[in-house]
């Protein structure tokens, strides 16, 4: 997952292959509960890892549920050992359920019904979303529930309920402004209906009646089977009680889905694929879901994409284009529906996407929220109480390269990165990116998985003398920036280390066999910034002295340097790269946009050198440290082969008095300057 400030796109030309989803958020959230309310134990498989689910997961811990392992773990089921209708006894405590409202209404409703004593609590955006609706029916049940700032909204105050009252009335509930309360209720309320049936009355047109649907569908798994009654009553028989399916797998998330869908339907495929690899394959969901979401593959398919499906797959490519303008309800596709909103920046004409008011009360205020970043980008944009209407840019003039805010709503983020697809080649700038950790924390690597770039992944260069710093600069600059890293010394280190490792003397005579040993040598830079080589972990071993003039010797030979050229440019990846070396903006990436050259004294290098190896328990002399420093930039500036020296185009950034900090932030400022976004409202 990217954890940076933003997160820029470059222009992306094509898209092809193939990608599995997540589990969907709403199945994952609705499972969780149902197996801690059941008796017995439920193990659930492909659970989303999101904001939500861990939120969902530590309420149900506090709840006295026991689950293994705590945490959701890649690959690894997870087993849910339910209360079966019962809180523990003095059951209390304060809830954080984030901005996870598949967490807070769902939990109010149960633990109203459960009792005990519980804060529920979340970030400023939950107080902002109504909850009122769904405590007036749990209060006509004898529910005591208090609001603890703003009647209607979070935070709440769960406490003892008093069912002395009960009767066989219908409980009433608001179906219009989300359908959540009733999904609550519908999970709440078997609890309750152990010796008499209760029926759940709707008032106002029922929203999202899709994520009804799969309410219900999980319901009959849990061993809950609802009476629907045209979606105006929903009697839950008497005698229920919730039982464990044992096991339970969780489909993927087809809103997720939609990104890709629109994906397959934007991206033209690159002509290096041949035809049977055209499009992109989504899998994990597919026609069978119980998704409502699922029904996006109509509309994407109205607009011109060419979908085929299977009962847990999806295959969708270009058809009609630029795709074509429609005008749709979208009542049934709530959350997909803000991904047509994107794709309708690639219309024929306007896009009206209509009963949308939901969108308002959601993350963020969806509708106010499309409008203002769709006109970033140069589209023409009318907004209403329950409405939107989408013109495109006019012709490819009108885009803009816009830095897109995202109001720490995931949808928002994703339907954006559909803008990177622009006919004019422009990058996007995605604010706040890790906001898709809600539901799909590695959706951005899934799509640079898939898309290929118009230009080549943009390199920074930061080349330099030995202990100029280039390293140290080289790695936060990628980290603020999301790109890349490629150390290139370490690369020449590692060679110096095998040929040393296998008894080959570093003369010009051994240079074909140095080249020859490298390139048969397994090298793996590990994520936790370890280096193997051949499995072996060499990360200490090659920060010596005497490993850095080994590499300053091997680097001489040009058969090394040939051995070692395509290794260093298949480091260059989306969204971009940050290389620091000696030859990286003369010879590795001569175009890349961006070229620095890093110096220091000869004394302040030996100095931080000299603390460097100290720190990390190596012994150091600082003359002797003075004198290799001194070697090894003769060595390195006077051979033959890839000399270190500025490239006619770079930057001189003198790193001699200044702190890190400041030369990291003199690096992105240039790095800014070359960028083209208008900046966020
Ligand atoms: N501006 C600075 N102020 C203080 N210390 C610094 C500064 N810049 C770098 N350093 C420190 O200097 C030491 C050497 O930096 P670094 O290892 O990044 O250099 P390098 O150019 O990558 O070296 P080499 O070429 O040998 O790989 C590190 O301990 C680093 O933290
Ligand atoms: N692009 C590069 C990177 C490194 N080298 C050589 C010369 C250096 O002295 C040696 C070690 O590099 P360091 O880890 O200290 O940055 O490797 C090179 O020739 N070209």
């Amino acid at each position: 997952m990217y954890t940076t400030a933003f997160l820029d796109l470059p222009h992306l030309a094509s898209a092809c292959g193939s990608v599995q989803l997540p589990g969907s958020k709403s199945i994952s959230n609705r499972v969780l509960l149902l197996a801690a309310l059941s008796q017995g134990t439920t193990t659930v498989h492909d659970l989303l890892d999101s904001d939500d689910t861990r939120v969902m997961l530590q309420a149900l811990q506090h709840m006295g549920c026991v689950v293994e392992p705590s945490a959701v773990v890649a690959g690894q089921p997870l087993r849910i050992t339910g209360i079966d209708g019962f809180l523990p006894n003095n059951a209390r405590g304060q809830l954080f359920l984030g901005n996870a409202g598949t967490a807070m209404r769902p939990l109010t409703a149960a633990l109203a019904v459960l009792g005990g004593s519980f804060e529920m609590t979340g970030i400023p955006r939950m107080y902002e979303r109504p909850i009122g609706d769904l405590v007036d029916a749990l209060r006509q049940l004898g529910c005591k529930i208090d609001y603890l700032k703003n009647e209607g909204f979070p935070p709440l105050h769960i406490g003892q309920p008093d069912f002395s009252q009960l009767s066989d009335a219908p409980i009433q509930v608001r179906g219009d402004v989300s359908s959540q309360f009733l999904t609550s209720l519908l999970m709440a309320l078997p609890l309750l209906a152990t010796n008499r049936a209760i029926t759940i009355e709707v008032v106002g047109e029922l929203i999202s009646k899709p994520y009804i649907h799969i309410t219900l569908e999980l319901l009959a798994r849990f061993g809950i089977t609802v009476r629907n009654d045209n979606w105006q009553r929903f009697v839950i028989p008497a005698g229920s009680r919730y039982q464990s399916p044992s096991d339970i797998h969780v489909e993927a998330d087809a809103s997720s889905a939609s990104y890709f869908i629109a994906l397959g339907a934007i991206a033209a495929c690159d002509s290096s694929h041949n035809a049977s690899q055209n499009g992109i394959q989504v899998l994990g969901v597919g026609k069978d879901s119980i998704q409502g979401d699922i029904r996006f593959v109509e509309a994407a398919q109205a607009m011109g994409a060419v979908v085929e499906s299977g009962p847990n797959w999806l295959h969708i490519s270009r058809g009609a284009w630029p795709l074509k303008a429609i005008d749709l309800d979208c009542n049934h596709i709530p959350d997909a529906a803000m991904t047509l909103a994107a794709m309708a920046l690639y219309a024929d004409g306007t896009t009206t996407l209509r009963n949308i008011a939901s969108w308002r009360v959601k993350e963020t205020d969806r509708i106010a929220a499309m409008a203002c970043e769709l006109r970033k980008l140069g589209a023409t944009v009318e907004e209403g109480q329950d409405f939107i209407r989408i013109t495109p840019p006019a012709s490819r003039a009108d885009w803009k390269a816009a830095s897109i805010h995202t109001y720490d709503d995931h949808r928002v983020a994703m339907c954006f990165s559909l803008a990177a697809f622009n006919p004019t080649g422009l990058p996007v700038r995605i604010e706040d990116p890790k906001c898709v950790a809600k539901t799909f924390p590695d959706y951005f690597e899934a799509l640079f998985s898939v898309s290929q770039a118009s230009q080549p992944a943009p390199v920074i260069c930061i080349d330099g003398p030995t202990a100029s710093g280039k390293g140290t600069i080289a790695a936060l600059v990628a980290e603020k920036l999301g790109f890349a890293l490629l150390d290139s010394g370490a690369l020449y280190r590692i060679t110096g280390l095998a040929a040393s490792r296998a008894g080959l003397d570093i003369t010009e005579a051994n240079a074909p066999a140095i080249a020859d040993l490298v390139r048969s040598k397994a090298i793996t830079f590990t994520p936790n910034h370890r280096v193997l080589l051949d499995g072996d972990d060499i990360s200490l071993a090659i920060r010596t002295e005497e490993a850095g003039m080994n590499a300053s010797r091997v680097a001489v030979f040009p058969a090394v340097r040939e051995a070692l050229l395509q290794v260093q440019r298949d480091f260059r990846r989306l969204p971009g790269l940050v290389g620091d070396g000696r030859d990286m903006g003369t010879v590795i990436f001569p175009e890349a946009p961006l070229k620095v050259y890093l110096t220091a004294s000869a004394e302040c290098r030996a100095e931080r050198r000299y603390k460097q190896l100290i720190s990390k328990g190596l012994s150091a002399n600082m003359a002797d440290l003075l004198a290799d420093l001194q070697a090894r930039d003769a060595r390195d500036m006077h051979r033959a082969a890839a000399p270190l020296k500025p490239a006619e185009d770079a930057l001189y950034l003198d790193n001699s008095s200044g702190t890190i900090d400041e030369a990291v932030q003199q690096v992105l400022t240039w790095w800014e300057q070359r960028q083209p976004f208008t900046t966020s409202a």
